[in-house]
């Protein structure tokens, strides 16, 4: 599950993003506009993301709204994972429901044009940013919850994956699906553990070989999905869905993991980023942590 790495991911990687900021060219923090909303809502948004914050739930929407298809661009992963790692700091939030703003479309998955003709650095820089994003979402310490109202193959489903739960438009033309196989491309092995995670060891595996997309139906009776709603109820169901998982208690529970309750506990980073710029293959290693950590309190 997803939460066994919230909290290793979020210390081991808000110094690397908070240089991110400083250094990086594509975006960052300077391009993210905060404003204040009525009823302590408040939103912040850059050229790709939009942020919404309800400060009375601690409840965040991460919308995503790069057109045509919100390819996962480094611009756009620089400024998602940015996104991100402020409402991770922000103790107020305790939830994140992703989603897309634009019809039709959740993710089309990594941009092919970052793949193609570019650099060693430029394809070094942007794989790093792809695990990036996997890394912060996968390993948040928030409840996070993929309203995905649009198709969503390759690394769009890798996103979703990534999240704790998700709730899927009952739309049969909407398709979701690890399906780089059919691209002649080898999904890297933490895609493939994120799906297995989610659908078991052989839907996962014919998932792979075949390169399937499922239709929204399959993908609920596959467990890719968890819920599916109609299309005008995703976020609603999501907001309702994250409001019960955030009863659940949290960090703070009577009995919860001392390591992670205690302010003076050593939260060295578990996982490790490796430098891949040479390398399409093996990404990051991960030390499992041995409790699993729960949600905010
Ligand atoms: C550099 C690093 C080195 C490492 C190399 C190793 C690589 C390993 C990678 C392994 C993991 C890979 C993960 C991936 O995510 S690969 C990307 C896979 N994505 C897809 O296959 C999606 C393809 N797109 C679609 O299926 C459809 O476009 C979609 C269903 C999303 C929408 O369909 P629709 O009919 O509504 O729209 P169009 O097809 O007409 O598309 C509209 C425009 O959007 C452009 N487009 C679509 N997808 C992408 C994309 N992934 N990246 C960039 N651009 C995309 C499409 O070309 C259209 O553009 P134009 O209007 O200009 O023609």
């Amino acid at each position: 599950m997803a939460t066994l790495l919230k909290h290793s991911a979020k210390y081991a990687l808000s110094g690397r993003l908070a240089r991110l900021c400083v250094h990086s060219r594509h975006g960052g923090l300077q391009c993210l506009q905060p404003c204040l909303l009525p009823h302590q809502r408040s939103a912040s948004t850059g050229s790709k993301i939009l942020v919404e914050m309800d400060n009375s739930t601690g409840i965040a929407v991460l919308t995503m709204k790069s057109p045509p298809v919100n390819s996962l661009s480094l611009d756009f992963l620089t400024e998602f994972s940015i996104s991100l790692e402020k409402l991770e700091l922000d103790r107020g939030c305790r939830g994140v429901i992703l989603t897309s703003a634009l019809p039709k479309i959740f993710s089309a998955g990594l941009d092919i044009m970052e793949m193609c003709g570019k650099s060693p650095e430029h394809c070094g820089e942007f794989w790093k940013a792809v695990q990036e994003m996997w890394l912060r979402l996968y390993g948040s310490s928030m409840i996070t919850i993929a309203a995905i109202n649009g198709s969503s193959p390759a690394g769009g489903c890798l996103m979703a994956l990534a999240c704790d739960y998700r709730i899927m438009a009952e739309n049969p033309k909407y398709s979701i699906g690890l399906n780089e196989t059919q691209l002649g491309i080898v999904a890297p092995f933490w895609f493939k553990d994120t799906l297995v995670n989610t659908v078991g060891n052989r839907v996962a595996e014919l998932s792979l070989q075949l390169g399937l997309l499922y239709s929204a139906p399959d993908a609920l009776r596959t467990g890719l999905v968890d819920l599916l709603v109609p299309e005008d109820k995703v976020l609603s169901t999501a907001s309702q869905t994250m409001t019960q998982w955030l009863a659940i208690p949290g960090e703070n529970a009577i009995g919860s993991n001392p390591r992670v309750s205690s302010s003076k506990v050593d939260l060295t980073p578990k996982v490790h980023m490796v430098d891949l710029s040479h390398s399409s293959e093996s990404m990051c290693s991960l030390n499992w942590i041995p409790w699993t950590c729960s949600n905010r309190a």
